[in-house]
């Protein structure tokens, strides 16, 4: 079948395991937008509905904005205003007098908390498909969608999670079950600020992109007032003609993971460079203690910024893909699912209530272990460097107001901030703003301003 809605810098082209893959068909320079395509349906999550509208997922800003409304009928789904509820009303009027005797229903209740998801996500799907029936409107999303590969057949067989009852049925063009199996397959999760709320399903992404654990590519999703959610996806490098285009369905840094993953959600095993790498970094690996993690954060910084010191804060982040097989055993030991975790937390935790050396230790080693993960670029390391110019900023703050700060430390840490605030804002920046109003580029922004003005003083 022809796809009409393929940008002419991008074309299908036979994979030998996936069906198809994307390439450029030009070449596409880093932070350039390849494609982008509206929302076909969309759930929120759990612990974001009733702080988000249902129809364009923002949260209203409380200077600017009412505080949202609910629908009359069912009082569950809410809205920014007019526009929004009747954009949404086309597909919620099909189970909106329904919605409360369901979600309160034993078969619902009984459900796991992911499956309440699918279902929710099925039942949005399914009162689209009826509105488009209704309309008689343009089904070229809806043919992609059923163009998609479906999901991998467990053991039990695909059975659909049971579905809000609608006011009208679409006319049903293939069994439900396999409307769910080609749902999980190509469900995305919605983020903002690269932080998930919501999954989706966008077709044609769906149909183009297949995944690879060193992307050259992201997907990010813009939220406008009285629009539908739409999902852009992002060159993270320059990408020659002829590359695959691929995205991440799964984290990356999920190591011991990912594999099962791909297995079980998407039924593929990934031969990435970085999972090839892996191979030999999964076999049996000595456990690390997780109540002293020093040491091994010291290695990892040591191995992957061996220059970087108070004095010389100055972070030079690797502009090529990380290499698995050129990593000593050592530090490939280190590099578990469990210490990201740890370290991650004690990062958090001392960011915010010190010690300041342990979040400088572990914010650097978090740092580490992502660009032996991530490719250049990923979204999460610039996400990371962010938070440790604001943690060195707070550092200044708070050891200043206690009377505290030397001279040393000071301009140390004064060096940190700018060091970091420029690793973050050459990624973030490329990328471009995603999701909610605010959000990393502001806080850049809003840092860079008070450093400026702190050099500026001095
Ligand atoms: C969202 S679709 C991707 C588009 C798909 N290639 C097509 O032709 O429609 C997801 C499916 O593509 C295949 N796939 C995606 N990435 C893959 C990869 N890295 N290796 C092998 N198969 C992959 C798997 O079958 C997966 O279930």
């Amino acid at each position: 079948m022809s796809h009409p809605a393929i940008p002419q810098t991008l074309a299908l082209r036979p994979h030998p395991t996936a069906r198809d893959k994307t390439v450029s068909t030009t070449k596409l320079l880093a932070g350039t937008p390849i494609l982008t395509v509206p929302c076909l349906s969309k759930v929120l999550l759990p612990d974001q509905k009733q702080y988000r509208c249902d129809f364009c997922f923002r949260i209203p800003d409380p200077d600017h904005d009412n505080p949202l409304r609910r629908c009359t009928g069912c009082v569950s789904y809410l809205y920014c205003d007019n526009k929004c509820q009747t954009s949404h009303w086309r597909t919620h009027k099909k189970y909106c007098k329904n919605f409360n005797q369901y979600s309160a229903s034993r078969q619902f209740a009984q459900l796991e908390s992911y499956e309440k998801l699918d279902a929710m996500l099925l039942t949005h799907f399914l009162a689209e498909l009826s509105a488009r029936d209704t309309e008689k409107a343009n089904t070229a999303e809806v043919d992609t969608f059923m163009s998609l590969l479906p999901g991998p057949v467990s053991d039990s067989g695909i059975t659909s999670p049971p579905t809000c009852p609608l006011a009208t049925n679409h006319k049903r063009r293939v069994p439900l079950d396999e409307l769910f199996s080609r749902c999980g397959n190509n469900n995305f999760t919605i983020h903002s600020h690269f932080t998930t709320i919501a999954h989706g399903i966008f077709p044609l992404a769906s149909r183009l992109f297949n995944h690879s654990c060193l992307p050259n590519a992201i997907a990010k999703y813009i939220f406008n007032p009285a629009e539908e959610v739409q999902m852009v996806v992002v060159a993270i490098r320059d990408i020659p003609p002829g590359e695959e285009i691929c995205i991440t369905y799964v984290d990356p840094a999920l190591l011991e993971t990912r594999q099962k993953m791909f297995q079980i959600t998407y039924g593929f095993t990934c031969t990435c460079a970085s999972c090839r790498g892996l191979d030999s970094l999964i076999t049996p690996r000595p456990s690390i203690d997780l109540e002293d993690t020093s040491a091994h954060c010291a290695a990892l910084c040591r191995y992957v910024f061996p220059v970087v010191t108070l004095d010389n804060p100055t972070i030079h982040l690797p502009t090529i893909p990380p290499d698995f097989s050129s990593i000593p055993p050592q530090i490939r030991n280190i590099l578990q699912e469990s210490f990201l975790t740890k370290i991650c937390e004690l990062f958090r935790n001392a960011s915010h209530d010190g010690p300041l050396e342990v979040a400088q230790q572990t914010g650097l080693a978090v740092l580490a272990f992502y660009v032996l993960i991530y490719p250049p670029n990923y979204p999460q390391i610039g996400m990371h460097t962010l938070e440790m110019a604001k943690t060195a900023w707070n550092a200044i703050i708070t050891s200043e107001s206690a009377g505290s700060l030397s001279e040393t430390l000071r301009t140390g840490l004064l060096k940190q901030v700018r060091a970091c605030l420029d690793s973050s804002r050459r990624i973030l920046d490329m990328i471009g703003s995603e999701g909610d109003a605010g959000g990393p580029l502001t806080e850049i922004e809003v840092l860079s301003g008070l450093l400026n003005s702190e050099e500026a003083d001095r």
